[in-house]
């Protein structure tokens, strides 16, 4: 059945003014990226083996299978096509699908890429691609996740016998929460205390198998399992969260981890000469890739709130005619548009960020860290903000779409219950943001001590002026000049930032200030890390893009995303004294001619992002706009429709009847 709301998308089509297909690339980042994801999100699209709708309906057992079998799916097709890592990537990526084989890929193999030495790398990379072990990545405990340094896991060397001993010395020492742990990994990444001559050495890494490779059984001294069911139905709940307990379980000496420290036949502790922040890098490669993450996710949520908002019509006709679209409701577009927009922020400063860190591993390996704390502020304070405002735009567009968004089958509380644990894994977004505020607070000191500001923080350079500036902002097209939006934004972080370190200065002790302005920190962290992203944005819609009308509509969403955050924190834009009430509400003038200006090409804006109906998993958001139809066709196939009288009648409805009939006779 096709109903009249498929002809609304073709309609919307027909108005884009930019080239679609040349925003695609824009989208992917290149020709190439974008041919490989469309082939890879094809090929998991048209395999009925990653049917993914039934997901929700699916006890936690039944579900895990489904996806055990899946991953192994995903690992035939790689190996039959022969797919290069980077189309194996997109392909996991597209079957959407949380499994042992993220963690395996994600963190078990850069955590030896980065902490093992070569000969290291030579032993355990082939195992791991051949995929003869499975691996995981346990740091977290039960007791403790977000203070690393308070791990309780000990790793204490024998030299009797040349091992080490791995030991959960008590409950809260299990290692708990590792993806792919509780059911599946062979071998493990486990973080513990070195302690070697009766002395303690700080937190390392080291590989421990954790179950036999003939028949899966745990080895001795290793008690493992699955932590139990997660939030929401399907969701993160086809992964196996675990936890292990060691109990003196040895090892090799030379499954150590030792690229930046070695452990001697001896037990003599040997550090290189090299930060010991070093050994937290994993966590730094994995923020920057959910940074780009989160630009999916957003988008994908987006996309079907859009497409929704266009099909979906209500009020607004006269005689029963035809109603408003209900993204024509500029009350929509103020809620919807910043998150398109943001979709967009959030994909461009990962690529950058992804440039970032290449450059600093570049130096890393160059024995030059001297950009390894902004590289640390980045990633903690992009992951942070990129994940926060995602989830939370994820849950607006479930209410962008009315109460069908409510429904499992618009695909957005599926979404939003397996996006939401990124504001927490790879370090609480607080916590992340407080390392930020630790990074910006030294950096304001360091300039009252002449030091000259380096990569993001240099506009910090330009102090006297960010303290003193006021906005030029007129009219509301003045907003639409970068300078005047970056140096608002600019002004706004260092004036947060300037005045956190000044009151942490009237405190006893740096740390009891710290402590106490918090919450002050946390705000001054996210102001810089606007700044990062609206610079980023402003950057990249200076640059040559080619297609028709493609740079027109980045440069309006890049100023629908900066002045929607001077709309959202006007206060601190206001109290800093950065702009005045009359620019604020000419900003908001500018913002709602822009939404105007958005509006023709929302639906195309999100076509760009080219995704599939298989990997939207939504009726709301589907390409052709069936959405009532297939409402219908999903809501006939749930199980609770199997039946037309439900399981339960003779026992529990019709006794009720039966009493109530009884009682309305008496
Ligand atoms: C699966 C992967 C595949 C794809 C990814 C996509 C999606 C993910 C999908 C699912 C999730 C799956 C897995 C999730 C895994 C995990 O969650 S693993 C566990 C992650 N755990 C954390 O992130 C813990 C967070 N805590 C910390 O990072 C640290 O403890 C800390 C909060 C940073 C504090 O560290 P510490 O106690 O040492 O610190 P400070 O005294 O505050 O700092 C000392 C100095 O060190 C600097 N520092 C800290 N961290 C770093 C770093 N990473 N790099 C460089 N420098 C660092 C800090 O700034 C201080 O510097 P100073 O001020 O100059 O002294
Ligand atoms: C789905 C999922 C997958 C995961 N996968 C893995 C994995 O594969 N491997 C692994 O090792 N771990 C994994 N984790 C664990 C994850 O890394 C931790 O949960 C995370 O680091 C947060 O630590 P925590 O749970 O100890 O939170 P806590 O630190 O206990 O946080 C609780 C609250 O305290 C606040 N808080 C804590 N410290 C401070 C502070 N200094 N100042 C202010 N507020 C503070 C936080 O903001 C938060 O509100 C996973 C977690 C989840 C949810």
């Amino acid at each position: 059945m096709v109903v009249a709301s498929v002809d609304n998308l073709a309609d919307e089509r027909s108005k884009a003014q930019f080239d679609v297909g040349a925003m695609k690339i824009v989208w992917a980042g290149s020709k190439h990226v974008f041919d490989v994801t469309d082939r890879m999100a094809r090929i998991v699209a048209s395999d009925p083996e990653f049917r993914k709708d039934n997901r929700t309906t699916l006890g936690r057992k039944e579900l895990f299978k489904n996806t055990l079998r899946k991953m192994a799916h995903v690992v035939k097709r790689a190996n039959e096509l022969r797919l290069t890592e980077e189309e194996a990537s997109k392909l996991r990526f597209f079957v959407d699908e949380p499994g042992y084989l993220d963690l395996h890929w994600g963190m078990f193999v850069p955590a030896i890429k980065g902490q093992g030495t070569e000969e290291q790398q030579e032993k355990w990379l082939p195992l791991a691609s051949r995929m003869e072990i499975i691996g995981c990545y346990a740091q977290t405990e039960l007791g403790h996740g977000s203070n690393v340094q308070g791990l309780e896991t000990t790793a204490t060397f024998d030299p009797k016998t040349d091992e080490f001993i791995i030991h959960s010395p008590s409950l809260t020492s299990y290692k708990w929460w590792p993806g792919g742990l509780g059911k599946v990994s062979t071998h493990v990444v486990v973080y513990a205390r070195l302690v070697s001559g009766g002395q303690e050495h700080g937190i390392y890494g080291f590989i421990v198998q954790l179950r036999s490779l003939d028949d899966h059984t745990p080895l001795p001294g290793i008690i493992i399992g699955d932590i139990g069911t997660k939030f929401g139905s399907g969701a993160y709940n086809t992964m196996d969260n675990g936890f292990v307990c060691f109990n003196r379980v040895r090892i090799p000496r030379n499954h150590m981890l030792m690229r930046f420290c070695q452990v001697t036949r001896e037990g003599n502790v040997c550090l290189s000469d090299v930060p010991k922040q070093m050994v937290y890098g994993t966590m730094v490669y994995v923020r920057q890739t959910i940074v780009s993450d989160a630009s999916w996710a957003l988008s994908r949520a987006v996309c079907i709130a859009v497409r929704y908002s266009a099909i979906r019509r209500q009020f607004g006709s006269q005689d029963r005619g035809i109603e408003t679209q209900v993204l024509d409701y500029k009350t929509q577009q103020s809620r919807l548009f910043p998150l398109l927009a943001s979709a967009y922020a959030f994909r461009f400063v990962g690529e950058w960020l992804k440039w970032l860190y290449a450059d600093v591993t570049e130096r890393l390996q160059a024995n030059d860290f001297s950009t390894l704390p902004e590289a640390h502020a980045c990633t903690a304070g992009l992951k942070s903000l990129t994940t926060s405002v995602t989830a939370d735009a994820i849950e607006e567009c479930r209410k962008l779409c009315g109460g069908h968004g409510y429904l499992c089958s618009s695909g957005l509380p599926e979404l939003f219950a397996v996006y939401v644990p990124a504001c927490t894994y790879e370090g609480d977004n607080v916590v992340l943001l407080l390392q930020v505020a630790r990074f910006l607070v030294k950096t304001v000191s360091r300039l009252a001590a002449g030091k000259k500001p380096v990569g993001t923080t240099t506009y910090m350079g330009n102090a006297e002026h960010l303290m003193q500036c006021k906005s030029s902002a007129s009219s509301p097209e003045d907003w639409l000049k970068p300078s005047v939006v970056l140096e608002a934004f600019e002004a706004r972080a260092f004036r947060l930032a300037v005045a956190c370190a000044r009151d942490i200065s009237k405190f006893s002790t740096p740390e009891a200030g710290f402590a106490e302005l918090s919450i002050d920190l946390v705000e001054a962290a996210i102001a810089h890390c606007e700044v990062i992203v609206v610079s980023r944005f402003i950057e990249k819609v200076q640059q040559d893009i080619p297609g028709d009308g493609v740079k027109e509509q980045l440069q309006i969403l890049c100023f629908i995303y900066a002045l929607h955050l001077i709309h959202k924190h006007s206060g601190e834009f206001l109290s800093t004294g950065c702009i005045t009430p009359e620019q604020a509400t000419l900003a908001n003038e500018q913002l709602r001619t822009l939404y105007g200006q958005v509006r023709p090409n929302a639906v195309s804006l999100v076509d760009a992002f080219n995704y599939t109906d298989h990997y939207l998993g939504s009726a709301l958001g589907r390409y052709d706009g069936n959405v009532y139809a297939t409402l219908y066709a999903q809501a006939l196939r749930d199980p609770l429709n199997d039946t037309v009288v439900p399981d339960g009648y003779e026992e529990f409805i019709r006794p009720v009847l039966k009493q109530t009939m009884r009682l309305s006779r008496l």
